[in-house]
């Protein structure tokens, strides 16, 4: 009989936790490390066995991606049970850059793949692999790290919070979808393959001015492109289509694949759409809305905000299947992660706040002062605080996508100062609309 998961031992020595670079020989085959820990997390996302070559091609993927993997081993496995170098957990993390809306996109920690294997759950495997990580990041310079989460319950404890959301949507595009003024520019099909050099430079566009925005890993683009599908080979179902400027320079894409003649009513599914100007993206779905045979757009990546409702002559085609969290932030260090924000032109004044971190990174009281877009920060914890946080609610409020007074009213900010919260979402209003598109 299997031991349940409460009688079983905690983290302690027992296991080894290791970090290591994923790599691949000059072969390009995975080394023998990377290519357990690969086998490992997709079995904790469920996924098939994977075939060596497929193995190969993430490996290559997550070595361009310069990925910090942590693998933790039993030293002591059970005969007949997956052996010793069989990760029982998976942990990733990368550097990439999340748009904040400053002079310059601030470096972030990223962390990704975590898988505990069912057997080892519960016994602080992911605190290990956590602290480890963050603790490093921090030690490292980084400000701020960041994940996308598979269950909303889990990293808050750890000082995450939801600092960007996205809305599913369902667009009808009958004779219903109109817009009530035609943007600028024309949309052509291209070749999906084009993607692949297209779609980054076009991104790169996107992340410049969307806070919020981070930039993309490496196998994002085989996949959008179809030459790389999720498990391997290519994805024969992807189309896509550009929308070029008035002078004829493409500044904006949409990925997408029919979703078969079962589905009812017949439906696009958006893969990835990025648009670098407000006239490619209302092009796009104009584009969209004109494919015959299809009478329904799904997008899982749509702005909360979205201009497209605003734009239609009937904001009803548009239906919200779901509001999602996305980007999840941690601040650890609130003097480099608030100075290295812009704040809008009219924002001026100083805020004091305190922020309650039980890790112990953002802990302490700090008084910023706004002025031209800018702000300096000070950590003072003999200053007067007028709100008061948790670490989770401190990277909730630092984009400004949340606004502080609904955080306030959820009870998370406390004012001490009434009025402070008010104060707190003028001067963190965000320079333009929060919103990301990248999933990791
Ligand atoms: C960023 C990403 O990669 S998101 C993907 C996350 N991975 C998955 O969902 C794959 C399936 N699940 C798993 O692999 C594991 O169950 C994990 C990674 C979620 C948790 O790993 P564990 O080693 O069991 O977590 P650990 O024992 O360290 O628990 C740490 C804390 O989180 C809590 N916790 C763990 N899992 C969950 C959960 N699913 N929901 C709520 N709380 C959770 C624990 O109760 C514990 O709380 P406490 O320390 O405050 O008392």
């Amino acid at each position: 009989m299997c031991m349940s998961t409460t009688e079983q031992p905690a983290f302690d020595d027992r296991y080894d936790l290791t970090v290591f670079p994923a790599a691949v020989d000059a072969g390009g085959h995975a080394d023998p490390a990377t290519a357990a820990w690969i086998q490992a997390e997709a079995q904790g996302f469920h996924d098939p066995h994977l075939a060596p070559e497929l193995v190969d091609r993430l490996a290559g993927h997550h070595a361009v991606d310069r990925k910090r993997f942590t693998s933790v081993l039993q030293r002591e496995p059970l005969a007949g049970s997956l052996g010793a170098d069989a990760p029982v957990a998976t942990f990733a993390s990368f550097d990439r850059t999340l748009q904040v809306g400053g002079a310059e996109p601030l470096p972030a920690h990223l962390i990704s793949n975590v898988t505990v294997r069912p057997t080892h759950r519960r016994r602080g495997v992911l605190r290990a692999m956590m602290t480890e990580s963050l603790g490093w990041a921090a030690a490292e310079g980084y400000a701020v790290a960041a994940l996308t989460v598979s269950e909303a319950t889990i990293y808050r404890r750890f000082g995450f919070g939801p600092a960007t959301t996205v809305h599913s949507v369902a667009v009808t595009t009958d004779a219903r979808f109109r817009l009530q003024s035609a943007p600028s520019g024309r949309c052509e099909l291209i070749d999906s393959r084009t993607l692949l050099e297209l779609g980054p430079r076009l991104f790169a566009r996107f992340h410049a001015v969307h806070p919020g925005s981070v930039d993309r890993q490496s196998k994002h683009w085989g996949r959008i492109a179809g030459t790389e599908a999720e498990k391997g080979g290519d994805d024969p179902a992807v189309r896509a289509a550009a929308h070029y400027d008035e002078a004829g320079t493409a500044d904006g894409y949409v990925s997408y694949r029919f979703g078969g003649w079962d589905s009812k009513p017949h439906t696009l599914e958006v893969l990835d759409l990025v648009a670098a100007t407000p006239d490619a993206y209302l092009g796009l779905w104009d584009f969209l809305a004109s494919v015959d045979l299809a009478e329904r757009v799904t997008w899982e990546a749509a702005p909360s905000d979205d201009p497209l409702r605003w734009a239609l002559a009937d904001w009803r085609v548009v239906s919200t299947t779901s509001l999602d969290d996305w980007l999840w932030l941690r601040v650890l260090d609130p003097v480099r992660a608030f100075e290295a924000r812009g704040y809008t032109e009219g924002a001026e004044g100083s805020l004091v706040f305190s922020v309650a971190d039980p890790l112990g990174f953002a802990d302490g009281v700090f008084r910023m002062r706004v002025a031209g877009g800018r702000a300096t920060v000070e950590r003072d914890d003999a200053a007067v605080a007028e709100l008061a946080v948790d670490a989770p609610t401190l990277g909730s409020l630092y984009l400004g996508g949340t606004d502080a007074r609904v955080l306030a009213a959820a009870g998370t900010l406390r004012e001490l100062v009434p009025g402070a919260a008010q104060k707190a979402a003028s001067l963190l209003a965000p320079v333009s609309p929060v919103w990301g598109i990248s999933h990791f």
